[in-house]
């Protein structure tokens, strides 16, 4: 079943058009990525999956249904199924607060749980990522960057979403604590059936957590295929310079 879908959608800032008739859907399982160069439109795509904009044409769907902003129960049942993962896990948790309240804050803001069970659903979402249990009675300043990644990715899964939309969530990070979250990501689709929508400069990334791959130029799908085709076969020429500038791209 499909979870999410951009119809024709566009965008613009202002006067300044920056998106013209996307169309992509995720379905249950998906693992999609958007690559393009700086300005191309990628994030101001996940701005409009989120919910944090609307299309000026065009539309979102959510379980098939128009995403209305103002529909305050749909609203809730989509917060809690599509959580964002954002690039810098330094700025992304509140340095005052202990990291069962980081990680809790869905369940708190969307009424999921509280007392004990919101516990035990920390407890597990951090089991989830990786992370010990008295993880939750510390703070931020005393894990390191893919730690912390670890920690927002735990607080993205304790509403048990069904779609991860994640903004370079690894290039914050060192390259071999980038392997170890996107292995992370990897797994936690397997496991949990989580969908995954990742935006990406880094096509090696791309090549790893994403099993289709759309290319945007100025704000337009220029080529969208399956991963391994896109960038092994590019038939365009601008993703064929994309993937030229990388030096190795793995198999
Ligand atoms: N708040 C804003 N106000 C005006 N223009 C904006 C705003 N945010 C983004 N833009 C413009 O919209 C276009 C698309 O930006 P967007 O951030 O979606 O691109 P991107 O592909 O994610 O780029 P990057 O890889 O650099 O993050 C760019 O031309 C950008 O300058």
């Amino acid at each position: 079943m499909t979870i999410l879908e951009l119809q024709g959608a566009g965008f613009a800032y202002g006067s300044r058009r920056v998106l013209d008739d996307i169309s992509v859907s995720l379905s249950e399982g998906d693992s999609l990525g958007l690559v393009g160069e700086s300005g191309a439109g990628k994030s101001t795509i996940l701005r409009l999956m989120l919910g944090l904009a609307a299309p000026r044409d065009g539309q979102v769907l959510f379980d098939g249904a128009p995403l209305s902003l103002r529909d305050r129960a749909q609203m809730r049942r989509f917060r809690a199924s599509v959580q964002p993962v954002f690039q810098d896990p330094y700025s992304s948790l509140d340095p005052r607060q202990r990291i069962d309240r980081i990680i809790g804050e869905p369940l708190r803001s969307l009424g999921l749980a509280s007392g004990a069970d919101a516990q035990r659903r920390i407890a597990e979402a951090l089991d989830s990522v990786g992370l010990p249990a008295d993880t939750a009675r510390r703070y931020p300043h005393e894990f390191s960057g893919g730690q912390r990644q670890r920690i927002a990715i735990a607080r993205a899964v304790v509403s048990r979403p069904r779609l991860l939309l994640a903004d370079e969530p690894v290039s914050a990070l060192d390259v071999t604590t980038r392997v170890q979250v996107l292995e992370l990501l990897d797994r936690l689709r397997r496991e949990n059936g989580l969908s995954l929508v990742m935006v990406s400069h880094d096509l090696t990334a791309i090549a790893a957590a994403c099993d289709r791959t759309v290319v945007l130029q100025n704000g337009r799908v220029v080529e969208q295929g399956a991963t391994a085709t896109v960038l092994h076969d590019p038939q365009d020429p601008y993703t064929r310079a994309l993937v030229d500038a990388v030096p190795r791209l793995p198999r």
